[in-house]
C-alpha cells in the first residue's frame, strides 16, 4: 500500500497556496508560449512541407484548446492515448478524483496532467517533425546563452580545480603515495571544495524558466555570479552537505582499503536533474568535480522523457549543451543582422544574448571547449552516464516508487548518494503535502527514508508552499519579516530566494 501520512496536498482552490495563482495565471502563459513557439516554428517551415505545416496548424489548436479549458475551469478530460504505459496511470487517477475542475484540484497531479496532456500533442502526431519537436527547446537553449557571463566565471573556477587535483595527484604518484588525502587538513580542504561545488549546483536551479517567465539578461546574471551566492549563503535554511560529504568520503575510504577485486573501487552517484541550460551545466560541473576527485567513479543523471515543467531536462537537451560547448563561438555569436524573416514576416533571430554582445575571445572559447573536452570523453568512458525513465513523468509523488517502478527503485539503492535537484523533485519526495513545517524530512520523505536503503539529498530552491525539516518558529520569522502582517500564505516560498539541502541517509 501507498505511503499515507494522511497530510492533506496543496490544491488549486486554496487562495493561499502558490497553487491558485499558478492555475489561474501562471499555466496558461505557458501554454500561450507553447502556442507561440509552434507558431513561429509553422512559419519557419518551407511552403513544400504541406503536411508538417497543416499537423502544426492542428497543435496550435490543441493547445488553444487546452487553454481555454484551463482558463474556464472546465473538467479535466482524459489524455490521448498515445500508447506509452504511463497514461492508464493518469486515466485511473482522474477517475478516482472525479474528475476534477482545473481551479479545484491537487496541485500535484494536475501540474504534471498539464505537461503529460500538452506532450500528447506532439507525441501522437503523424509526422516526424512534429513527433520529436520539444515545444520548449527553444526557451531553453535561449536562457543558456544569456547566462553567459556566470558560465565563463564557473568555467573558470572548474578549470582551475582539476587542473589542481589532477596535478596534486600526479604528485602524489610520483611520491609514491597512494594518491589520497591524509590529514585531517586536507579532508577539511576536500569538504570545502565539495560545499561549493554542491552549492553551485543548488543556486542553478534558482533561474527556473516555468517560475521566471518574464526574466531579464540582466536579472538572470544578477542570480548567477560567485558574489551572489555568497549573498545567498544565509538563505540556505537548513544545510545538510556535511553529512552528505561524510558518507562519500566514508565510502572513498573503505573503498580505497579493499581495492582488491575488480569492482572493489566503484562508487556511484545519482543525480536526478531537474532544469536544462544553465542547470544542467552546473550539475555537470558537480558530477566533473565528483569524479576528479574520485569522491565518485560513476555518476548516473536522470533526465526526463518528454518534454516537462518547461525547462526540464530530456536527453537532447543534454546533447544540445554539448554541442554548444564544442563551438562556443558560434554559439554565442552575436544575433543575427536583423532583416532575417521567418514565413509570418516576424524576427527569424532568437532572444537571448543581448545584440550588444560582444563576440567570445579566443580565450574564453578556449576556457568553455576546455570543459567540453572533460564531459565529453568522461560521457565516451563511461563515467557519466545518462539514464532517462518514464517514472519521473508519472502524476504521483515518490513514496509510490517502491510499487509502480521498483526497478528504478532498485537501481537507485545501487548509489551512495542520490541528488535530487530542485522544486519539483522536493514536492515529489515530500508528497506535496501541507506538512507541519517542523516535520523531519527523513519523515517527509517516507518510504525513500530511513533503512529504504536510499541516501537522500535534495539540493531545492523553494518555489512551492511546502517545506519541512525548520527550526521551530523559522516559518514565521520569516513570513513576518518577509511579509509584513501578510502572513496567511507561505510567500517567502515561492520565490526561489531561500532554499534548503537536505539529506536522509537511507543506508545507515
Ligand atoms: O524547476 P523546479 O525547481 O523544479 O521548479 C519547478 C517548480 O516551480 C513551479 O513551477 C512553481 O512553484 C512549480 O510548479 C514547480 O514545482
Amino acid at each position: 500500500m501507498e505511503y499515507d501520512p494522511q497530510v492533506p496536498t496543496y490544491q488549486t482552490s486554496d487562495p493561499t497556496s502558490f497553487a491558485f495563482i499558478s492555475a489561474r495565471e501562471r499555466w496558461p502563459a505557458i501554454v500561450t508560449g507553447a502556442i507561440d513557439d509552434v507558431h513561429r516554428t509553422v512559419a519557419s517551415l518551407p511552403d513544400s512541407e504541406i503536411d508538417a505545416v497543416a499537423e502544426g496548424k492542428s497543435i496550435v489548436a490543441g493547445l488553444a484548446t487546452l487553454k481555454y479549458e484551463l482558463q474556464h475551469n472546465r473538467a479535466l478530460t482524459p489524455i490521448p492515448d498515445d500508447g506509452q504505459p504511463d497514461v492508464a496511470g493518469y486515466h485511473a487517477e482522474l477517475a478516482a478524483r472525479g474528475p476534477p475542475t482545473w481551479h479545484d484540484v491537487e496541485w500535484l497531479y494536475s501540474e504534471c496532467y498539464l505537461y503529460r496532456r500538452m506532450a500528447t500533442l506532439f507525441s501522437r502526431a503523424q509526422t516526424p517533425f512534429w513527433k520529436s519537436y520539444d515545444v520548449f527547446q527553444r526557451q531553453k537553449m535561449d536562457t543558456f546563452k544569456s547566462s553567459r557571463p556566470a558560465v565563463l566565471e564557473l568555467a573558470g573556477r572548474y578549470r582551475d580545480i582539476i587542473t589542481q587535483i589532477r596535478s596534486s595527484r600526479d604528485h602524489k604518484v610520483i611520491n609514491n603515495s597512494s594518491g589520497s588525502p591524509e590529514t585531517e587538513k586536507e579532508k577539511e580542504a576536500e569538504k570545502m571544495l565539495f560545499v561549493e561545488m554542491a552549492e553551485i549546483c543548488l543556486w542553478g536551479n534558482a533561474t527556473d524558466l516555468s517560475l521566471l517567465t518574464s526574466l531579464t539578461y540582466e536579472d538572470l546574471q544578477k542570480l548567477q555570479g560567485s558574489r551572489a551566492r555568497k549573498e545567498s549563503e544565509k538563505n540556505v535554511l537548513v544545510n545538510d552537505l556535511g553529512s552528505a560529504f561524510e558518507v562519500l568520503y566514508a565510502a572513498q575510504r573503505t573503498s580505497q582499503a579493499n581495492a582488491t577485486g575488480p569492482s572493489a573501487s566503484s562508487r556511484r552517484v545519482d543525480i536526478v536533474l531537474d532544469n536544462a541550460g544553465f542547470e544542467l551545466f552546473v550539475d555537470l560541473i558537480l558530477a566533473g568535480y565528483l569524479l576528479a576527485t574520485g569522491l565518485a567513479t560513476e555518476v548516473v543523471l536522470h533526465p526526463k522523457s518528454i518534454p516537462w515543467f518547461v525547462s526540464d531536462v530530456v536527453p537532447a537537451d543534454f546533447a544540445a549543451l554539448l554541442n554548444a560547448m564544442q563551438d562556443p563561438k558560434t554559439f554565442y555569436a552575436p544575433p543575427a543582422a536583423a532583416g532575417t524573416k521567418d514565413r509570418s514576416g516576424k524576427d527569424a533571430v532568437a532572444v537571448g544574448a543581448g545584440r550588444d554582445t560582444p563576440a567570445l575571445s579566443d580565450k574564453d572559447a578556449e576556457l568553455i571547449q576546455f570543459l567540453f573536452d572533460d564531459w565529453s570523453s568522461l560521457h565516451a568512458e563511461g563515467q557519466l552516464i545518462l539514464r532517462p525513465s518514464r517514472f519521473w513523468t508519472h502524476a504521483g509523488s515518490f513514496w509510490r516508487m517502491p510499487h509502480t517502478a521498483p526497478e528504478v527503485f532498485e537501481d537507485l539503492k545501487e548509489s551512495e548518494l542520490v541528488i535530487f535537484k530542485g522544486d519539483l523533485n522536493y514536492r515529489k519526495l515530500t508528497g506535496d503535502a501541507a506538512w507541519s513545517p517542523t516535520t523531519p524530512f527523513t519523515t517527509a520523505i517516507g518510504p525513500l527514508g530511513p533503512s529504504s536503503g536510499i541516501r537522500t539529498l535534495a539540493l531545492r530552491t523553494c518555489k512551492a508552499d511546502v517545506v519541512v525539516g525548520l527550526p521551530e518558529g523559522k516559518d514565521e520569522e520569516i513570513r513576518k519579516a518577509s511579509q509584513g502582517d501578510d502572513v496567511e500564505a507561505r510567500k517567502w516560498a515561492w520565490s526561489g530566494k531561500w532554499a534548503v539541502v537536505q539529506f536522509s541517509d537511507g543506508k545507515a
